[in-house]
């Protein structure tokens, strides 16, 4: 299935995804598929993953940035995993040098992966040619994981089912809203699966015994949603306060230390600190830019973290930025 170059086809394709923050993951019953319905309220923030793709004589993978070397180079990584399902739907050879420039920490609750992921999908579409409609995009995406699709989307939108069925969550006005962040990150990740059956397993520990399949169906905060679409930062960072990450519990029984840092940021003026997702990374909702250079100066000199980032979201999702 070689396909010869053709001079007027693309050579190289470069593409870039953010990371998100869940600001609710309200997280329901275990079910048959093993996976949990969720309640998934994403934000994309300004901190991106580079994909560029090129064509090759075998499916090759390489990368460089932060924590690269956390990253597998193999079949399992999930830009990897794009080209082997762009390959099987439009019957090409998956051969292409994905390079994967990292700046968003790996397992760290940000979706990194699904970044990649998101990224390898547009790009090598792009250099392929293949003219994936949004549609099959985003049916691959789901096959991929339950976090790709947000990414394809960006913004502020809200996730179904496994997370994978997105309605998009905009100001009323029609305008841009703009939230400072901080995200403060830790030392390792922490895996995905282990933190769910840490939140099931807490949930048994405490409803003594009841199984999981128990928990009522997740759904959105109503005044999460009111503070979103009304542009609302001090009432986002009065839902975030309440606690809408029915993961947090279980990240930090598995990680108690990130209770300091989650304390050290709103000690040091943000409006809220959450757990990011699953972990560790912990997010914190500024009043505006200022005040989050503070937070991060702060943190960094708290010693609780590795490293503080100031950022904003939302931001759009991956987008292909380079076609050579
Ligand atoms: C928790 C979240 C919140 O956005 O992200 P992270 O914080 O890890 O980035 C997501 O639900 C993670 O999505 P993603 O990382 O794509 O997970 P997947 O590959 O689909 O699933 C990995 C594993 O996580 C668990 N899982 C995931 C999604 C879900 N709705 N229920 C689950 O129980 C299952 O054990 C599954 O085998
Ligand atoms: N491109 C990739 N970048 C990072 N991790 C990847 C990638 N592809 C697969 N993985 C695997 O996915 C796991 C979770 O990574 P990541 O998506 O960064 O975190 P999270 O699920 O916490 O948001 C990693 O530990 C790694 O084994």
């Amino acid at each position: 299935m070689s396909h010869p170059h053709n001079p007027k086809r693309p050579r190289r394709v470069t593409a870039r995804t953010p990371a998100k923050v869940n600001v609710q993951l309200a997280v329901g019953g275990l079910r048959d598929d093993q996976f949990h319905d969720l309640a998934n309220v994403f934000m994309a923030v300004d901190l991106h993953d580079t994909v560029t793709v090129e064509p090759a004589e075998e499916l090759l993978v390489t990368v460089s940035g932060r924590d690269a070397h956390e990253v597998p180079a193999d079949a399992s990584n999930l830009a990897a995993q794009a080209a082997w399902l762009l390959g099987e739907r439009y019957h090409r050879d998956p051969y292409v040098h994905i390079h994967i420039e990292k700046n968003i920490p790996v397992a760290g609750g940000m979706a990194g992966g699904s970044a990649d992921g998101a990224a390898a999908l547009l790009a090598i579409d792009a250099l392929w040619e293949t003219k994936a409609s949004r549609s099959a995009l985003l049916e691959l995406a789901a096959r991929m994981g339950s976090d790709v699709p947000f990414a394809l989307y960006g913004g502020i939108a809200l996730g179904r089912g496994r997370g994978e069925l997105l309605t998009p969550i905009k100001p009323d006005d029609g305008g841009e809203r703009e939230y400072h962040w901080v995200f403060a990150l830790a030392e390792g990740g922490l895996s995905t699966p282990a933190v769910f059956h840490e939140c099931d397993r807490l949930r048994m520990a405490s409803g003594g015994g009841h199984l999981s399949a128990d928990v009522p169906m997740p759904d959105p905060a109503p005044e999460l949603l009111a503070a979103i679409r009304g542009g609302d930062t001090v009432g986002l960072g009065r839902m975030l306060a309440f606690g809408l990450n029915d993961l947090q519990e279980a990240a930090l029984s598995l990680r108690p230390e990130l209770r300091a840092t989650l304390d050290a940021g709103t000690a040091a003026g943000a409006l809220a600190g959450l757990v990011s997702g699953s972990g560790p990374t912990c997010a914190f909702l500024a009043a505006g830019e200022e005040e989050a250079v503070q937070v991060a100066k702060a943190l960094r000199e708290s010693g609780m973290c590795r490293d503080a980032i100031a950022t904003r979201g939302p931001v759009p999702g991956a987008s292909v930025e380079v076609v050579e």
